[in-house]
């Protein structure tokens, strides 16, 4: 679990973007945690607070009940726990190739060079990039690259994997792949927390939510408590998922996903 006490973060000691915080992210067993909030509302802020790559202002963070401790050994340990894909991937790219790339954090962790090939493979083959492990970066698609950076993540294993607007970019197949990735790391036994401005991805592929506004937490829940609060998602610049709509306008009963909605609609007809 990861706990937030009183965590507040100014990067200029004048102006709190995240204001004195507390929570306990996956108290619940939650395994899919969502983060929304307009842009600027600090959700990258808080993310890097998570990955000990900014240190709060004030308050701390427990990981299963141990303050994260700054120091470098601190911090190796902190990102054996809790891994990171950036919004934009080229921020995490370390060498130009991608099997290189992905074996990276594992060289650092001293794992037996033989080891390391064997993670690699795997790895890239369950994401579908088997192909790519010779291939330069630098001339992938930028869902390519999102893949790669995840890879880099998967291999090391982490409890914990945040994902930074992980459909900024993607086509429609791209999310929907996301979507199946996120899955399967989460039946690899990995919990996700993520931001998206994309309330109908959020909707289908998270099962907690926090609404983060004016440095707070305005809201959190399940799809329901949260959703269904019109007014505060408008103040907050975000639109209600498409399944919400039509539950609230066209009285449908409130389905978890698209396909939910058209498996049981369709018998009717
Ligand atoms: N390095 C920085 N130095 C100073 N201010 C920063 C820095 N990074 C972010 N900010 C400010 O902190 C606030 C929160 O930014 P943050 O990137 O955390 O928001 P966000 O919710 O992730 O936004 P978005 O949805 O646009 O990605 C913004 O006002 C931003 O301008």
């Amino acid at each position: 679990m990861i706990e937030l006490k009183h965590l507040s973060y100014s990067y200029d000691d004048r102006v709190k973007i995240l204001d004195d915080i507390s929570l306990k992210i996956g108290a619940d067993n939650h395994k899919v945690i969502g983060f929304m909030g307009h842009n600027g509302a600090g959700k990258s802020t808080l993310f890097l607070n998570l990955v000990g790559e900014l240190k709060p202002t004030s308050g701390e963070i427990l990981i299963d009940g141990e303050p994260v401790a700054y120091s470098k050994k601190g911090l190796r340990k902190l990102r054996r726990k809790i891994g990171i894909v950036f919004q934009n991937s080229d921020q995490q790219i370390f060498y130009s190739i991608v099997k290189d790339d992905v074996a990276f954090a594992l060289h650092n962790l001293k794992v037996p060079s033989k080891e390391i090939n064997k993670r690699v493979e795997k790895v890239l083959s369950e994401l579908d990039i088997l192909p790519l492990k010779e291939r330069p970066i630098q001339y992938l698609s930028g869902g390519q690259k999102k893949r790669v950076a995840i890879a880099g993540m998967m291999v090391i294993g982490s409890e914990w994997i945040l994902l930074d607007e992980p459909t900024s970019g993607l086509d429609p197949d791209g999310r929907i792949r996301m979507q199946k990735l996120i899955q399967k790391l989460v039946n690899n036994g990995q919990r996700i927390i993520l931001s998206s401005h994309d309330m109908d991805f959020m909707y289908e592929t998270c099962d907690y939510f926090y609404l983060l506004g004016k440095g707070k937490i305005l809201k959190q829940g399940d799809k329901q408590t949260v959703f269904d609060d019109e007014q505060l998602l408008r103040e907050n610049k975000l639109d209600q998922p498409w399944l919400v709509k039509i539950h609230q306008k066209l009285g449908l009963p409130l389905y978890d996903s698209e396909q939910e909605l058209f498996t049981i609609e369709g018998k009717h007809n």
